[in-house]
C-alpha cells in the first residue's frame, strides 16, 4: 500500500486545493438545445445536419471538458445519458439506453469500448434567490464516456488527453473496485481534478458511508467531496454539472496563439471519409483553413468542421478548449494518427507530446475462412484500424492458413472485440489462431529476437536456445475477506508472486501479484469470479520480463506440424496443455476415409497422442435407388462443407477446430 499512500498524499493537497473553490450557491439550467431527430443517425452511416450551433460565445473560461471514468458497470454510460438529457442535448425517455454506447459489439455485450465525446450546453444562474438580480452564465460542456475494462484502458488515457477534470464514479454497493485504483492513477497522473461520483445510491445494498470511508483511505478523497448520486432514479443528479463547473478548470489552451489541435480519435465513414475528433489546444479552427499534420506532413483543406452534439452538427468552426471534429479528406487510415498534432499550413508549432504507443498483450494470426477472401479481410482490417488505433497489424502466411495477418491486441477481450467488429461491421469471416504474448528468446549465437509467432522459432534451425523470457503483469485483487484462500491457490498455480496484501476495509482485501502474463491472457478472470462468486475485481499493469523455461509444443496432425496451431507454453504445463490440445481437436475433427492421428510434441517428443479412426461409408453411399435430386443435393451439402475446412495435407480441419483451441490455458 506504500505507493499507494504515497500518491494519495499528493491527492490529498489537490483535493483540499478542490474543496477550498466550491461552493456558492448557484443553480444550473439546460440551455434549448439545437433542436434534432428524434432518432439520430447511427455514427459512421451519416451525420445529423442540425442547424448551425454558435460557438462564439463560448471563450475557455466557459468550458469545461471530462471524462466519466469507472470500474465496469459501475453506471459510466447511464449517467451520461442523464447528464445528455438533463442538459436537453437528447431527449429524455429517448428509447436508447446507454445512448453513447454506439457499436453493435457494445450494446450486444452491455461494454463500453470506445470512448465517445458529447458536447452540451448549460446555462448557470446566479442569485437565483432574488430573480431580478440573476445572473447568468453559459457553458459548454464536453463529456467523454470512457471504456471501463483494463484492456481498454489506452483509450481512457488518450480521452483524459482531452481533459482537465475526471468525474470518478463508485457503485455504492460495490464500493471501490480494482479499476477504479487503476482509473483514479490514471486520472491523478494526468493532473486532472477528480470528482467523486458515488453511484446507485438507489440500491437496498447501497453503503454510501463504506464507499466514502474507502475512498478516503485509498485515495485520501475527504468525504464531503464525494457526490451521491442514482444515474437510475436521477437522485443527486443536479449537483453533479455545478461541481464540474465549479471545481475543473476550463481549459488552458490561448487563443491568440496558432491553432494547434490533437487528434483524439479517427473512424472511417463511407461517405466523408475519414472523420476525426480534435481538441482544439490553441488557436481557432475555421472551415476551409488548410490544415496540416505533423506526424505526416501532409497538408488538407478543412472541409467540415462541428461538434459531437451529440451526433455530427457542423459549426463551421473550432475555438480554443472546444473539442470537435474535422473532416479534410483523408482517406487513407495511416494518414490519422491518433495522438498527432494538426495546425495550420505554414505556420510553426511545437507538435503536442502526443499519447504513449499502445503496449499490445497478446499477438494471434487472423486468417481469411475462405483464403480468396485475402484482399476483401485486408480492405476490412484497414478501414477498422481506422477507428482502433491500437491494434498492431503486419501480413505473415501459414502453410495451413494461406496469407492473413498477425495482431498485436491489448488483452484478450479487445481481441474478441475487434473478431466480433470485423464480422458485424464488415461481414468478414475468420480464423484466429491461439493467441500467445510476446516471448524473448536468446540463441546459441548471441542474438535475440522478440517471438509473436510460435511457428517462427523453428525457422533457426542452426541456432539452439540458450535463454528465455517471458513478459509479466502486476495484477491488482480486491475481494471479499472470505475468498483470500482460494485466490491464492489461484495465484500460485498460475505462478504468481505475492507483492503486497491488505485490507481496505473491514470487508474487503487488496492484493498485489507479480504474474506471468500468458498465465492472465486466458480464462483467468473467468476463474477468478467464478471462485470468488462474482466478487472478485482485477485489473493489472505490464511490467518488466522475467526469466522462464519456455517450449514450442506443436500439433500435428498425421505426423505433418501444422503451423497455425503451435504454441509456447512453460515446462511445468506442456502436459497438461498439449493433452487438452489433442482432446479437443479430436472432438472437432470429423471422421475421414483414413485414419488420424493427433499428437502434441515439443521437438521430437510426442507428449500427447489421440487417434480418430477411418470412416466405413462414404456419404454417397447413404444414397441408393439411384436418386439424381438427391445425390446433388448430398455432394452440394459436401461442397458447402468443403468450404469451411482447411485442409492440412490430406487432414481436412473444420474451422471451428480452430476457434475451440483458443479456450486452452
Ligand atoms: N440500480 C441502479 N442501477 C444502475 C444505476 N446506474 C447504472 N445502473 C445499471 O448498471 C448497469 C451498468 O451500467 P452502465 O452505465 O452500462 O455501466 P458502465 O460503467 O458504463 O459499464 P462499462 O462501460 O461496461 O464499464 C446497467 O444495468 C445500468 O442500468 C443506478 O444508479 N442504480
Amino acid at each position: 500500500m506504500g505507493s499507494l499512500y504515497r500518491a494519495s498524499k499528493l491527492a490529498r493537497s489537490r483535493l483540499r486545493q478542490l474543496s477550498l473553490l466550491s461552493s456558492e450557491p448557484s443553480k444550473l439550467r439546460p440551455l434549448p438545445a439545437p433542436e434534432h431527430p428524434d432518432l439520430p443517425c447511427r455514427r459512421g452511416s451519416c451525420s445529423v445536419a442540425g442547424p448551425a450551433v454558435d460557438l462564439g460565445g463560448y471563450p475557455p473560461e466557459r468550458i469545461r471538458n471530462f471524462s466519466i471514468i469507472a470500474h465496469v458497470d459501475h453506471g459510466k454510460s447511464t449517467l451520461a445519458d442523464r447528464l445528455l438529457e438533463l442538459t436537453g442535448t437528447i431527449k429524455k425517455g429517448h428509447g436508447q439506453p446507454q445512448y453513447l454506447d454506439k457499436l453493435q459489439v457494445e450494446r450486444e455485450r452491455g461494454i463500453t469500448v470506445k470512448a465517445q465525446t458529447a458536447t452540451m450546453f448549460y446555462r448557470r444562474i446566479i442569485n437565483s434567490s432574488d430573480i431580478h438580480n440573476e445572473e447568468q452564465s453559459d457553458y459548454l460542456l464536453n463529456l467523454i464516456d470512457t471504456p471501463g475494462h483494463v484492456d481498454f484502458s489506452y483509450e481512457v488515457s488518450r480521452s483524459l488527453a482531452a481533459c482537465q477534470g475526471a468525474l470518478l464514479v463508485v457503485d455504492a454497493a460495490q464500493g471501490v473496485q480494482a479499476q477504479t485504483v487503476a482509473n483514479f492513477y490514471l486520472a491523478f497522473e494526468s493532473n486532472l481534478t477528480i470528482i467523486p461520483v458515488i453511484n446507485k445510491i438507489d440500491q437496498p445494498t447501497a453503503d454510501p458511508d463504506r464507499v466514502k470511508a474507502q475512498l478516503k483511505s485509498l485515495f485520501d478523497i475527504d468525504a464531503e467531496d464525494a457526490l451521491l448520486t442514482s444515474a437510475k432514479t436521477g437522485q443527486g443528479l443536479e449537483h453533479v454539472l455545478p461541481a464540474v463547473i465549479e471545481r475543473i478548470p476550463s481549459p488552458p489552451g490561448k487563443c491568440d496563439l496558432p491553432l494547434r489541435m490533437l487528434l483524439l480519435d479517427s473512424y472511417y465513414d463511407e461517405y466523408k471519409g475519414v472523420i476525426c475528433h480534435v481538441a482544439v489546444v490553441d488557436g481557432t479552427l475555421r472551415k476551409g483553413d488548410k490544415i496540416a499534420s505533423a506526424a505526416t506532413n501532409q497538408a488538407y483543406e478543412a472541409l467540415d468542421v462541428g461538434i459531437m452534439h451529440p451526433e455530427l452538427t457542423p459549426t463551421g468552426i473550432l475555438f480554443t478548449g472546444q473539442v470537435g471534429y474535422v473532416v479534410s479528406g483523408i482517406r487513407s487510415t495511416k494518414e490519422a494518427r491518433v495522438g498527432d498534432t494538426l495546425y495550420h499550413a505554414r505556420s510553426i508549432v511545437e507538435p503536442l507530446p502526443g499519447f504513449k504507443p499502445a503496449k499490445h498483450m497478446v499477438f494471434s494470426g487472423l486468417y481469411p475462412a475462405d483464403g480468396s477472401d485475402f484482399e476483401a479481410l485486408n480492405h476490412a482490417i484497414e478501414r477498422l484500424t481506422c477507428n482502433d488505433a491500437s491494434v498492431s497489424i503486419t501480413k505473415e502466411s501459414s502453410t495451413a492458413l494461406g496469407m492473413g495477418f498477425r495482431c498485436g491486441f491489448l488483452g484478450l477481450l479487445h481481441m474478441d472485440v475487434f473478431h466480433q467488429r470485423l464480422e458485424q461491421e464488415y461481414g468478414a469471416r475468420i480464423i484466429s489462431t491461439i493467441p500467445t504474448v510476446p516471448y524473448i528468446f536468446e540463441y546459441s549465437d548471441g542474438s535475440k529476437v522478440q517471438v509473436q509467432n510460435p511457428a517462427t522459432l523453428a525457422s533457426n534451425p542452426g541456432k539452439r536456445v540458450t535463454a528465455c523470457w517471458e513478459p509479466s503483469v502486476i495484477a491488482t485483487i480486491i475481494i471479499p475477506s472470505e475468498y483470500v484462500g482460494p485466490v491464492i491457490t489461484l495465484c500460485s498455480e498460475r505462478r504468481g508472486e505475492q507483492l503486497e496484501y491488505s485490507f481496505i476495509d473491514s470487508q474487503r482485501a487488496f492484493m498485489k501479484y507479480r504474474l506471468p502474463l500468458r498465465e492472465i491472457v486466458v480464462d483467468f478472470y473467468n476463474e477468478l469470479k467464478s471462485i470468488t462468486s462474482g466478487y472478485a475485481s482485477f485489473d493489472y499493469e505490464d511490467a518488466d520480463y522475467q526469466t522462464s523455461d519456455l517450449v514450442k509444443l506443436d500439433i500435428l496432425l498425421n505426423g505433418q506440424p501444422v503451423d497455425a496451431m503451435a504454441t509456447i507454453v512453460h515446462q511445468l504445463k506442456a502436459q497438461r496443455i498439449g493433452r487438452e490440445l489433442v482432446d479437443r481437436l479430436k472432438k472437432f475433427i470429423d471422421r475421414q476415409m483414413f485414419e488420424i492421428t493427433i499428437q502434441a510434441a515439443i521437438g521430437s517428443k510426442v507428449i500427447a497422442r489421440e487417434t480418430i479412426s477411418a470412416m466405413r461409408k462414404n456419404v454417397l453411399a447413404k444414397c441408393y435407388g439411384g436418386d439424381v435430386t438427391r445425390k446433388k443435393k448430398l455432394l452440394e451439402k459436401q461442397k458447402e462443407g468443403k468450404k469451411r475446412m482447411k485442409r492440412v495435407g490430406s487432414v481436412d480441419i473444420p474451422q471451428e477446430a480452430f476457434h475451440e483451441l483458443l479456450k486452452v490455458s
